[in-house]
């Protein structure tokens, strides 16, 4: 069973307007309402591929409620722990460029967090799980090293998509994937990048750090997929982008969904790109029929050393 771990899961608001105008009062042209966070978004995703999964973490308030009646809508295995304070709200601006305010989250107790480790140690050898996001701002950020290392003590698969420290800390105990974007992989080494292929000698160190798989998305200029096998360089469809708020996740699902059915990592990899832009196209999460359609568009080649001249 595939479990989704997300720490710190929001209502995603996404407001379109015009041109966002500071210290001035605004007013939307467009607006919606997800369940977001990156763990939920990834089990979003495998259910629409057809791949059941839980979804776990933390949920509070109006907004926690929401969440949870929107996931069981969908048909949506949860098990959250339900803390005091609210869930928190996400607000998403698209105007001429996409701005996103991220909040803290709510405050957890010794008591919930001691609840989440107990399930945590319930899962077996056949369970993988996903954590995703950032964690609420109590919590210490040795958090994912301590889950990490329940599931590493278990046989426990795992996979990771987070940022800078909480990311390098679990690479020792062997991630079966993670997956920074372009910034994230330049934040943690401290460099920036201005094409796809030079991401692959940095893909490279994460392995040696530890890591199994390793993709680096680089928003609509391409994605690698780095393994010990060899690395691959996608280049992903072209479209119009109505909002990229968890193309990221998406990619995290279509790899799973995929390589759960045919263990076949270069198609999971097209499933991965197609996904990420069939939700990149689409105003909240891709649909399957999406990124059916995308698939044929992606192209995706095996990176021969040197060819970065
Ligand atoms: N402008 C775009 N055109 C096509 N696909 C895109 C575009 N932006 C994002 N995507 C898709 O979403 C994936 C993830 O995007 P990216 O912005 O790199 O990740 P994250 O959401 O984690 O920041 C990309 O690999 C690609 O498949
Ligand atoms: O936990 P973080 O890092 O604040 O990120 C949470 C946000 O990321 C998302 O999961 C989207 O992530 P991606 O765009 O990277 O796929 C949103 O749903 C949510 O608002």
């Amino acid at each position: 069973m595939i479990y989704t771990l997300t720490l710190n899961p929001s209502v995603d608001y996404i407001i379109g307007l015009g041109q966002v105008r500071l210290g001035e009062l605004n007013r939307t042209e467009q607006e919606a309402k997800f369940p977001g966070g990156k763990g939920i978004n990834v089990s979003r995703v495998l259910k629409k591929m057809g791949v059941n999964s839980q979804a776990i973490g933390f949920l509070g308030g109006f907004t926690g409620d929401y969440i949870e009646e929107y996931l069981q809508n969908e048909s949506i295995e949860t098990d959250f722990i339900h803390v005091q304070e609210d869930t928190r709200i996400n607000i998403k601006i698209k105007a001429n460029s996409e701005t996103e305010i991220n909040g803290m989250g709510p405050a957890i107790s010794n008591d919930d967090l001691l609840k989440l480790k107990q399930k945590i140690n319930m899962l077996s050898l056949e369970d993988l799980l996903v954590l995703a996001g950032s964690i609420p701002s109590t919590l210490p950020n040795t958090m994912y090293e301590e889950i990490v290392k329940i599931c590493s003590e278990k046989g426990v698969s795992f996979v990771v998509d987070a940022e800078g420290d909480l990311l390098k800390k679990v690479l020792p105990l062997g991630p079966f994937l993670i997956k920074p974007n372009h910034h994230e992989l330049g934040e943690l080494f401290e460099t920036t990048f201005s094409t796809v292929e030079e991401v692959i000698p940095f893909g490279e160190k994460l392995l040696k750090m530890g890591a199994k798989n390793v993709i680096v998305s680089f928003a609509g200029e391409g994605a690698a997929l780095i393994t010990a096998n060899g690395a691959y360089l996608a280049a992903v469809p072209k479209g119009e982008v109505k909002s990229s708020v968890g193309a990221g996740d998406s990619m995290v699902a279509g790899f799973l969904a995929a390589y759960e059915k045919e263990k076949d990592i270069e198609k999971a990899f097209r499933y991965s790109v197609a996904s990420g832009s069939a939700t990149a196209f689409s105003l909240g999460l891709c649909t399957s029929e999406k990124v059916e359609e995308l698939l044929p568009q992606v192209s995706i080649h095996r990176y021969k050393r040197g060819e970065l001249g």
